[in-house]
């Protein structure tokens, strides 16, 4: 278990990203990545150079230092809107970061299905996943090593040459999605995308609805 949860931010979204978007959630962004620092002076030597977020710190909105399962676990059911009796049931939290799996542990996880949450998580897959999660979403990256081979949802960011899809298609996940990677060439990506999930139908495209929204 970790001495102490770092969490740049906590806070009530929609789920925007792949086979779940649209679905309200409470996303608990942890602090710190494996595959880079969050500076913008180091993005060109990363291991992964597109990140859309800010995972520095612990100064965002609900964020903070947590000194136990039981304390972040408060924090984030703070965030549901229907709470009874210290419970939030159908609540859906998503673990995201930066690298969630660099943190969240079972003790966490039990922690917030005591509450009554649904605990999906967001991860690069370079780490193992601790048990009990409840939706694994991975994302992989051209430039590390993919150690998760199994999870509900394979998220591939599109396109990165060096890691195409054939790479993953044959992986042990019910849902293959393309998202295409932001940024000054997002258009063309999206067209890229587009194209290959048309004539590879196994994959289906994923569009960032939170982005589309203008919502966090
Ligand atoms: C910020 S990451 C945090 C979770 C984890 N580190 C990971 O990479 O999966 C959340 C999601 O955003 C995706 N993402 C990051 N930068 C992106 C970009 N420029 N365009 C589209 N998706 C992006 C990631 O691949 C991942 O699926
Ligand atoms: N609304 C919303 N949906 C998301 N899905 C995955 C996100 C992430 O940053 O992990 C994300 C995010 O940052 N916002
Ligand atoms: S692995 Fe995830 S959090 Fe880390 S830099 Fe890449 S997209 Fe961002
Ligand atoms: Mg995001």
């Amino acid at each position: 278990m970790p001495s102490v949860y770092q969490v740049k931010e906590v806070f009530y979204t929609l789920q925007g990203e792949g086979a779940r978007s649209g679905r309200a959630a409470v996303f608990c962004r942890f602090a710190g990545c494996n595959l880079w620092s969050g500076l913008e002076r180091d993005r060109a030597t990363a291991r992964c150079d597109f990140c859309d977020t800010d995972f520095r710190g612990t100064d965002g909105p609900g964020g903070g230092r947590f000194e136990s399962a039981e304390a972040l676990a408060e924090q984030i059911l703070r965030q549901w809107p229907r709470r009874e009796k210290g419970r939030a049931d159908g609540g859906y939290v998503v673990c995201t970061g930066g690298e969630p799996l660099l943190q969240l542990d079972a003790a966490l996880i039990e922690a917030l299905h005591a509450r009554g949450f649904e605990v999906a998580v967001e991860t690069n897959g370079t780490q193992p996943a601790p048990p009990g999660i409840d939706w694994l979403c991975v994302s992989p990256k051209a430039n590390a090593p993919l150690v998760i081979e199994t999870g509900d949802e394979l998220k591939l960011i599109f396109p990165q040459p060096a890691a195409p899809p054939e790479r993953f298609a044959q992986l042990d996940f019910a849902e293959f999605l393309l998202q295409p990677m932001d940024g000054p060439r997002l258009a063309e990506h999206t067209r890229q995308a587009l194209a290959y999930c048309q004539t590879h139908p196994q994959w289906r495209l994923g569009l960032q609805l939170h982005k589309l929204l203008g919502i966090p």
